[in-house]
């Protein structure tokens, strides 16, 4: 049974990026999830075959294989579940399309939406933005560590706390109740993403 994982490690597919070398640093040293995730343009097709050679990879190291967004994708290739937030399917919904025993994140920023999210069938939650991040627009106000309790303190699922993590801050984060943590740009950005990888997986113990 695969396990949600305290590491995730989410793809930076945006141009110029190499997603597969920064997948194999960070299974390397002990990223424990990859979390596929594809920019808006990359067609179903291009996200099939990125997740098939990311769960081959994810199965050689142990660690498991998650789909941001695009279930459909997730059951086709094999990995073993998914992520959605606020535009993607209802949770109640992305839990009937993976069945009772596929690993579903989802995306809560307080305690209401965390408790709604989890009643629906949410495995994990993805909890932020914990800080400012330059990774994604549009977002809400950085919520903190102390947003990051508030939800931590409301469910009994995982938390993985998510933007702007780095890890000097994951002391804080799971002080404040996270399980774990997902990152983006830490890793994909990083001169070594290995060194970075392994920074944050020491920070996590
Ligand atoms: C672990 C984790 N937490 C939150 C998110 C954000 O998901 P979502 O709200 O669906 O936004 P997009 O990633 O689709 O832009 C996540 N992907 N992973
Ligand atoms: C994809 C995503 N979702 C967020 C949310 O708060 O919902 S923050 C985020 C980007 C995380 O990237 P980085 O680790 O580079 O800050
Ligand atoms: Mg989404």
């Amino acid at each position: 049974m695969p396990s949600i994982g305290r590491l995730h490690v989410i793809t930076d597919a945006r141009p110029g990026r190499d997603v597969l070398s920064v997948v194999a640093a960070g299974l390397a040293v002990g990223a424990d999830t990859i979390q596929v995730r594809v920019p808006d343009a990359t067609t179903d097709r291009e996200a099939y075959g990125l997740t098939r050679e990311i769960l081959r990879m994810c199965r050689e190291s142990g660690a498991t294989c998650l789909v941001n967004d695009r279930l459909h994708v997730a059951l086709a290739a094999g990995a073993d579940g998914g992520h959605v937030g606020a535009d993607d399917l209802p949770v109640d919904v992305a839990r009937k399309i993976l069945g009772p025993h596929g690993i579903l994140g989802a995306t809560a920023r307080d305690p209401e939406s965390a408790r709604r999210a989890v009643a629906d069938g949410a495995s994990y939650l993805g909890v932020g933005p914990a800080y400012a991040t330059r990774t994604k627009d549009g977002l809400p106000d950085p919520i903190g560590p102390a947003g990051v309790a508030a939800v931590a303190r409301s469910v009994t699922v995982p938390v993985i706390a998510i933007g702007g993590v780095t890890a000097d801050r994951v002391g804080e984060l799971t002080a404040a109740g996270a399980y774990g943590v997902a990152v983006v740009g830490a890793v994909s950005e990083a001169a070594d993403p290995a060194k970075v990888t392994l920074e944050l997986r020491e920070a996590l113990r």
